[in-house]
């Protein structure tokens, strides 16, 4: 098997750049090594792979956050002959948190020379623009808002700099709280329709974590052929906080606020522009009225590795 490293250097606020310096010393097998340039370019390099099969197979290996795992993936799905690794060297790595990465240079030779498992694990899709994909989640309202602001934010590169990251996150986290207008939401799923009203974010997981670490999705699984929806309503702003606050622990599902669903296509219509993100990148706003498609993609790549998490089954919170 082929190794190929696909390293963002522009990931952590930079950091990204020295952590391969070093890590790149410590790397005991032939590979091939690739500069990402900007947004794009990591899916267009998955791809050129992907339409070309050799002899021998892949492993193409991000080295960088999630954008560049997440781009890496759509680049490579459909394509049996590559297997996706990762070696998290961004600021929130919430795949790392639900897919098995790669720690050292030591573990990716030992991957190559005993050949273990890659399951093949599920991706989600999403009817919007020229179409949109995810591997960790995507989701309307107040979460892509956050992720809109703290991805654009001037402070994001300095308190990447000084390993405070996640303040940029808790900071915009804030702001929303207080700027925050809810919404309208009609949720089709399983020829079932369901309306909610004065809606937070809704959110459809592929694996439990995201926004740095919060178990969105406590139950969802990347290999069961399912996705997942948690729609987040009728909270007033002090009580969102409590709910946000147990996200980390994946306690919130127990709130009535919080519904959970499970299936293969959510088709959620908003009563006004919402900002969406695919896997915590800002994507653009939804129209008012307009239906936004989430649909599964089965086995649509392979990762290197086995999978670490994985159950089935989800508790079914009744609707407000
Ligand atoms: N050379 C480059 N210069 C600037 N941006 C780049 C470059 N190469 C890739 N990018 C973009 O950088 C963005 C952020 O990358 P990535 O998500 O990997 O790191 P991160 O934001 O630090 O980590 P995380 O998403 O885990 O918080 C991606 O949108 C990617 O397309």
């Amino acid at each position: 098997m082929k190794a190929v490293f696909v390293v963002n250097p522009a990931a952590k606020g930079g950091k990204a750049l020295g952590r391969w310096t070093a890590f790149r010393k410590t790397v005991a097998f032939p590979y091939q090594e690739f500069m990402t340039k900007g947004p794009g370019h990591a899916k267009a390099i998955a791809r050129g792979f992907a339409a070309h099969q050799e002899k021998e197979n892949v492993l193409l290996i991000a080295f960088g956050g999630d954008g560049t795992v997440h781009e890496m993936i759509a680049g490579a799905a459909g394509a049996g002959h590559i297997v996706v690794g990762s070696v998290g060297a961004g600021s929130g790595n919430d795949f790392g948190r639900g897919f098995r990465t790669f720690g050292s240079a030591e573990e990716i030779g030992a991957y190559l020379g005993r050949r273990h498992a890659s399951p093949a694990l599920d991706m989600g899709e999403v009817s919007f623009g020229d179409g949109a994909t995810f591997v960790n989640s995507a989701g309307i309202g107040f979460d892509a808002v956050i992720s809109r602001g703290s991805g654009r934010s001037s402070l994001k590169p300095l308190l990447n700099r000084m390993g405070l990251g996640k303040f940029v996150y808790a900071l915009y986290t804030v702001r929303a709280l207080f700027t925050f207008r809810t919404f309208g939401l009609e949720v089709t799923h399983d020829g079932e329709r369901q309306e909610y009203r004065d809606v937070w974010f809704a959110t459809v997981s592929n694996q439990p974590y995201y926004g740095g670490g919060m178990k969105i999705s406590p139950k969802s699984d990347p290999a069961d052929g399912l996705i997942e929806l948690t729609v987040v309503s009728r909270l007033s702003r002090m009580k969102l906080l409590l709910v946000f606050g147990s996200v980390f622990f994946g306690a919130h599902t127990a709130f009535r606020e919080v519904d959970c669903r499970q299936g293969r296509s959510f088709s959620l219509k908003a009563d006004r522009a919402v900002p969406l993100h695919t896997d915590g990148e800002d994507a653009g706003n939804t129209e008012s009225g307009e239906p936004v498609v989430f649909t599964v993609r089965p086995e649509a790549w392979r990762l290197a590795g086995q999978q670490r998490t994985g159950r089935s089954g989800i508790k079914h919170e009744s609707t407000p």
